[in-house]
């Protein structure tokens, strides 16, 4: 589903709306709301709007789980952490106990090793059942990338591993992802698509040919979820059809 806002902060509503009700959803159906939150700079107005009213009210924090879609492999204290920035935001307003909140990172360890970490811990977190999201938030970047699933990695080529941290070498940094299979199994996905920086890509996802390996945004396709676009006009102007 695309839906087409004015302005980013239009495009904000929106999605804390969303978050707002697939956490009572969550709760309502199975007890629990288990997200997983993205980086970059796309959702920090709808972490701002979470920590406010009326959203901050609406949310069932007690019974929210916080894991991350990905990471960039440096300490929570660094300016470029996903964590810090969704901590900064938000989290540390919100009454989300902080046992519940899983950043992708760990002093001391090797980004592969706490990559096995966290794919056991969401394996303990979903029990027996397929690991799925109640809700998995995604940015994309201007070259079609989304998580830390980048063109031409062989991360976009794994079908059976839950996370993976691999060396980007470009970005001359580790990087930490929850993979295509295990993105693909979320009840919900919403990617956050804003600017005019975002137009090309955006129309090469959605209504080019398929080639995940330069769009690697096209791999997510919910088995039997649903995935949601949230774009503002600049983003959406290079699309034939804007529904
Ligand atoms: O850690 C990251 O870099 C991400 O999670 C990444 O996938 C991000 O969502 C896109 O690059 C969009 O980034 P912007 O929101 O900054 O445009």
């Amino acid at each position: 589903m695309l839906q087409i806002f004015e302005d980013k902060a239009q495009l904000s509503k929106a999605a804390a709306e969303l978050f707002v009700k697939t956490a009572q959803e969550a709760v309502q159906q199975n007890g629990r709301f288990t997200v997983a939150l993205t980086g970059g700079s796309s959702p920090v107005q709808l972490y701002d709007l979470l920590a406010q009213q009326p959203y901050v009210e609406q949310v069932p924090w007690e019974k929210t789980f916080v894991f991350w879609g990905d990471e960039r492999w440096v300490p929570l204290t660094d300016d470029r952490s996903n964590a810090r920035m969704a901590m900064e935001t938000f989290l540390n307003k919100v009454p989300v106990p902080a046992a519940q909140i899983y950043p992708m990172w760990e002093d001391g360890k090797e980004p592969e090793e706490f990559a096995n970490k966290y794919e056991q811990l969401l394996k303990a977190h979903f029990s027996q059942q397929i690991p799925q999201f109640d809700l998995i938030l995604l940015g994309m970047g201007d070259d079609g990338h989304t998580a830390s699933l980048f063109p031409g990695t062989a991360v976009l080529h794994e079908t059976s591993r839950l996370v993976q941290a691999y060396y980007l070498g470009p970005q001359s940094m580790y990087r930490i992802t929850l993979t295509a299979p295990l993105i693909n199994q979320a009840k919900t996905i919403c990617f956050l698509t804003f600017g005019s920086n975002k137009a090309p890509a955006l129309q090469e996802v959605l209504e080019g040919e398929r080639n995940p390996e330069k769009y690697p945004s096209q791999l997510i396709q919910p088995k039997n979820g649903e995935v949601i676009w949230l774009v503002d006009e600049s983003a959406a102007s290079k699309l034939k059809t804007k529904k």
